[in-house]
């Protein structure tokens, strides 16, 4: 039996619900072996961010290095990158083992309102990271900040995921978690010429720390596998959706979402 491998280039989150141990979790629970170089340690729980401490660009160079000198990575993901310094030192290590099948969520800001990407960063995002792109998943505030247009409605969507794709991202998803404005949640898929919306029932809770993080890892994973843009994010979209349904209620702020509802569905532990 073959095992793929998907890499994450990420933060640590020391609550284990977004960044690096949202990715990990949800690599190993969609059966693909999981490798990890870190960016930055933060000090987090379901309350907010306590401490952020980038890690070394020595550190975060050797790591890129001792993957891609060795482990052959299936697919990658990047999540938190905190600096440009740091985007230049991931974009570089990309090109040099031609890691092709990349999937950049340009994380920006965590649910409780703290900055994981200097600001002065964003450009290097779209200038270095974009071009390299096979799928990227800004949320509404990332898309409107990144392109720097106000999205409003779905044609504002779809103008804006364009844009992104002149950038160099080759498919985009919008995610639209951040529009409360309906009682849908409402995702959209671009490929540089069809519009795909993913329609789902929002769920009312307030445990959807990690949403982005653990969306854009399943993704990565079923790229991992194999799976083409389309049938991965179809995929990751019902192990998000699970994940925030089968809340585990943690913490007394915002709390993680459930990395084992998707299989535990799938074998009939968990009634829908
Ligand atoms: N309350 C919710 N109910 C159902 N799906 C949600 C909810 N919140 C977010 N999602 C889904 O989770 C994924 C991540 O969404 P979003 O919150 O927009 O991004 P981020 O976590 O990066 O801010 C998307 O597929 C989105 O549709
Ligand atoms: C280390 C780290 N990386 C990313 C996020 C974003 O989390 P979310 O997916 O909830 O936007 C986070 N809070 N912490």
């Amino acid at each position: 039996m073959t095992i793929y491998k998907a890499f994450t280039i990420a933060g640590s989150d020391s609550g284990g619900g977004a960044g690096i141990q949202a990715d990990l979790k949800t690599f190993q629970e969609l059966g693909v072996y999981g490798m990890s170089a870190i960016t930055a340690i933060t000090a987090q729980n379901t309350l907010g961010v306590q401490g952020v401490f980038p890690t070394s660009t020595e550190a975060i160079a050797m790591q890129l290095d001792s993957i891609g000198s060795d482990l052959a990575p299936d697919a990658v993901k990047t999540g938190m990158l905190f600096s440009e310094e740091i985007i230049r030192i991931v974009a570089d290590k990309v090109r040099r083992y031609n890691w092709r099948n990349l999937v950049i969520d340009p994380v920006m800001v965590a649910k409780g309102g703290s900055p994981l990407l200097q600001q002065e960063a964003v450009q290097s995002v779209i200038t270095h990271l974009l071009p390299l792109a096979l799928v990227s998943t800004p949320n509404l505030p990332e898309a409107e900040i990144l392109t720097r247009m106000s999205i409003r409605t779905l044609s504002d969507r779809e103008e804006a995921a364009k844009i992104i794709v002149q950038m160099g991202s080759q498919y985009v998803v919008m995610k639209g978690g951040h529009d409360t404005s309906t009682d849908q949640v409402v995702d959209l898929l671009y490929d540089g010429e069809n519009y795909i919306y993913m329609e789902n029932i929002r769920i009312e809770t307030r445990h959807t720390h990690g949403t982005g993080c653990t969306y854009s890892a399943a993704i990565t994973a079923e790229l991992a596998k194999g799976k083409n843009v389309l049938e991965a994010v179809q995929i990751a979209k019902a192990f998000i959706q699970s994940s925030i349904e089968d809340q585990l209620g943690m913490g007394s702020g915002h709390g993680p979402t459930n990395h084992f509802a998707y299989q535990r569905r799938q074998r009939g532990e968990i009634r829908v």
